[in-house]
C-alpha cells in the first residue's frame, strides 16, 4: 500500500504554483505549459485511483489540442475508451488545485468517498502524448503520479489522442475491440478501409487524391506511419506536416472551421478535396475551393449528414430495422437540423435528431441511448456509436443472408470496423468519409449540394463573472442573468431565419455569442447585438463590442 508521506514527498517535486486555480474545463485542464507539471504529476495519481476503482486501464492523454504550442493540457480516459465521467472531474478539479499541505487530506477524502480499497490492488495507466515540445517532460510527471501510488504504467509515447482511447478500449476488452497497438490500430481501420472501397471498383485515380492538412502536428505523423497498410487505396498530399511550420498556427481544422477559410500556405486546385486535423488529431473538418476560387467548408453537421444517410440508406437495403439517431449542439447549422429533421424524413430516411450540451461527453452520452447514434460537433469532432445488440444483428446478416441484404450487411460491418467508436477521430472519420465518397461515387461539391448552410457567425464577450450566464434546453436559452433571453428573442425577430444564442465556455473566460440569418450581414448584425445585450446585462468588460 503507498505510504501517504511518501506521495507527499514526491508531490513537492511538482510543485503547485500557490495559488493558482484551475478548472477540469470541456475536455480537462488546459493552460501555458509552464503551469502544469503539478497537474499532471496528480493527474497521474488520480487516474492510478480511477484504475482500482474501476479494476480498469486508465488512459491520460497529454495535449492541448486546437490551442497554440505554448500550451499544453490532459485529457482521461475511462475504461470503455470514453472520457472521465462527470463526477471524477470534481475530484480533478479539487486535486489540481489542492496546495502542498492539504494534497493528502484531499486524497484521503476522494478514497473514503469511493470506498478505495488500496490494500493488493492492482493499477495500471496508459499514458500518451502530442507533439508539443513540453509533452515529454509533463507525460514524465504523469508516471510520476501512478509510480508514487504504486501503479504500473505503459508509455505509448507519441500518439494521437484517438489512438490512447483506442488502446485503453482494446486492453479493457482483452482484445475484443483489437489489438493495443499502434500497428494494431493501423491493421484494422486500413484493411476495414479496403474492403469498403473495393465496392467502388470503378474508381479514378483522382478519387483516391486527398490534400490533408496535419496541423503541423501528431496527426501529420501518425497518417504517414499509416500509408503503407492503406495500400494505396488512398493517395495522401500531407501538407503542415509538422517539417516546417508551428503546431496549430495558421493551419488546423480550428483555424480552418473559426476562420472558415483555408490554411496559409495551401495550394487548392479548383474542386480538389481537401481536409484539416486539428492538434491531437481528434476532429476534422472538410473543404474545396470553386471554379470562382471561392471557400466551401463541410463542417461536423455536414459529415454527420453524409455518414447519417448512407448508414441509413444501407439499413434498409440490408432490412435491419435499428433505430438511428444524429446528435447535434446548439451549434449545429439550423439548415443541417433542418436537412436531417424534415429532408430526409420525405427521403423516407428518417433519422431521430436530438440536440446535447456542447462537449463531446455530452453527446457521446446521449448517442448511447440509440441502436446507432451519429453525433458531431459542428467543428468536426464526433463519430457513430453502435449497440452491442446492434452490432450483432449486423454479423448475424453477414452470416444468415445472401445477395443484396447480404452486400449491404457486410458495408455495414465494414463500417463499424472502420469507425474508432471511443471517441472522434480524424483519421478513421477521413477514411470513412472517403470510402463513403467512393461508394456512392460522390465528388465534394455533390457532398457539399446536399444542403446549404445558413451564414452565421461566432462572437466572444468579456464578463467580470461569466458563472452569471445560466442556461437551459441544451444551452440554446437562457435562464440568467435576468432579461437577456427577452432581449435575444426581441433581436432574433427582426432578423429572417434568426437565431441566436449565448453560453460560457467552458475551456475560454469567454462568453460565447452564436447567430445564424439569411444573409451573412444580418448574422454579423444579430451577433453584434446580441453581444451588446451579453456586455450590458451579463456584466461587459474592456469596451463595448463594436460591429463587425
Ligand atoms: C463552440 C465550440 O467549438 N466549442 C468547443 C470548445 O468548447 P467551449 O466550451 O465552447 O470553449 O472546446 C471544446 C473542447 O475541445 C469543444 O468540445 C467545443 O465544441
Ligand atoms: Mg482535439
Amino acid at each position: 500500500m503507498a505510504q501517504w508521506q511518501e506521495v507527499s514527498e514526491k508531490s513537492k517535486l511538482h510543485p503547485k504554483p500557490v495559488g493558482l486555480v484551475l478548472q477540469y474545463g470541456t475536455a480537462g485542464f488546459r493552460t501555458n505549459a509552464d503551469h502544469l507539471d503539478h497537474v499532471m504529476f496528480r493527474m497521474g495519481l488520480l487516474a492510478t485511483l480511477r484504475s482500482i476503482n474501476t479494476k480498469a486501464i486508465i488512459g491520460v492523454m497529454v495535449t492541448a489540442s486546437h490551442n497554440p504550442e505554448e500550451d499544453n493540457g490532459v485529457k482521461l480516459i475511462d475504461p470503455m475508451g470514453e472520457m472521465l465521467t462527470p463526477a471524477w472531474e470534481v475530484y480533478a478539479t479539487q486535486l489540481a488545485n489542492a496546495e502542498q499541505d492539504h494534497l493528502i487530506t484531499v486524497l484521503k477524502d476522494l478514497v473514503q468517498k469511493e470506498s478505495i480499497d488500496l490494500t493488493n490492488q492492482e493499477a495500471e495507466v496508459f499514458v500518451g502524448r502530442d507533439t508539443r515540445s513540453s509533452s515529454a517532460r509533463l507525460s514524465d510527471a504523469v508516471l510520476d503520479g501512478v509510480t508514487a501510488l504504486d501503479g504500473r504504467s505503459k508509455d505509448y509515447g507519441l500518439v494521437t489522442t484517438p489512438q490512447l482511447h483506442y488502446m485503453v478500449c482494446c486492453c479493457n476488452t482483452r482484445g475484443g475491440y483489437g489489438k493495443a497497438s499502434v500497428e494494431g490500430y493501423y491493421s484494422k481501420l486500413s484493411q476495414a478501409f479496403i474492403q469498403l472501397t473495393k465496392s467502388a471498383p470503378n474508381r479514378t485515380d483522382d478519387q483516391k487524391c486527398l490534400l490533408v492538412d496535419g496541423a503541423n502536428g501528431i496527426g501529420a505523423l501518425k497518417l504517414r506511419e499509416m500509408e503503407p497498410y492503406l495500400q494505396g487505396a488512398l493517395k495522401v498530399s500531407l501538407f503542415c506536416d509538422g517539417t516546417g511550420g508551428k503546431l496549430n498556427h495558421q493551419c488546423g481544422a480550428d483555424f480552418v472551421k473559426v476562420q472558415q477559410n483555408s490554411p496559409k500556405g495551401i495550394v487548392m486546385k479548383a474542386g480538389e478535396r481537401c481536409c484539416s486535423f486539428d492538434g491531437d488529431a481528434d476532429r476534422i473538418v472538410y473543404y474545396y475551393s470553386d471554379d470562382h476560387g471561392r471557400f466551401h467548408l463541410l463542417d461536423g453537421d455536414k459529415i454527420a449528414t453524409l455518414i447519417s444517410t448512407f448508414l441509413k440508406e444501407l439499413l434498409t437495403k440490408a432490412g435491419l430495422d435499428l433505430k438511428i439517431a444524429v446528435v447535434q449542439t446548439a451549434y449545429a447549422n439550423g439548415s443541417s437540423t433542418r436537412y436531417l429533421e424534415d429532408t430526409m424524413k420525405s427521403l423516407s430516411h428518417f433519422v431521430i435528431v436530438r440536440c446535447a450540451k456542447t462537449g463531446v461527453k455530452h453527446l457521446h452520452h446521449v448517442a448511447q441511448e440509440f441502436d446507432i447514434g451519429v453525433y458531431f460537433e459542428a467543428n468536426g469532432h464526433g463519430t457513430v456509436l453502435f449497440s452491442k445488440a446492434a452490432e450483432e444483428k449486423i454479423q448475424q446478416l453477414c452470416d444468415d443472408s445472401e445477395g443484396e441484404r447480404q452486400g449491404a450487411a457486410t458495408l455495414l460491418k465494414n463500417s463499424v470496423d472502420l469507425i474508432n467508436q471511443t471517441v472522434g477521430d480524424a483519421i478513421s472519420d477521413m477514411l470513412l468519409i472517403e470510402a463513403i465518397l467512393a461508394i456512392k461515387g460522390m465528388t465534394v461539391q455533390q457532398w457539399d449540394a446536399i444542403y446549404t448552410d445558413l451564414p452565421n457567425r461566432q462572437l466572444k464577450v468579456k464578463v467580470s463573472d461569466r458563472r452569471v450566464i445560466d442556461t437551459k434546453d441544451a444551452e440554446r436559452k437562457t435562464v440568467s442573468p435576468a432579461g437577456l433571453q427577452e432581449a435575444i428573442d426581441r433581436l432574433v425577430e427582426r432578423h429572417q431565419d434568426g437565431r441566436s444564442f449565448v453560453r460560457p465556455s467552458g475551456t475560454e473566460d469567454v462568453v460565447r455569442v452564436y447567430s445564424e440569418a439569411a444573409t451573412q450581414e444580418s448574422a454579423d448584425a444579430l451577433g453584434h447585438e446580441v453581444s451588446l445585450a451579453v456586455y450590458r446585462l451579463a456584466g461587459g468588460v474592456g469596451g463595448e463590442p463594436k460591429p463587425l
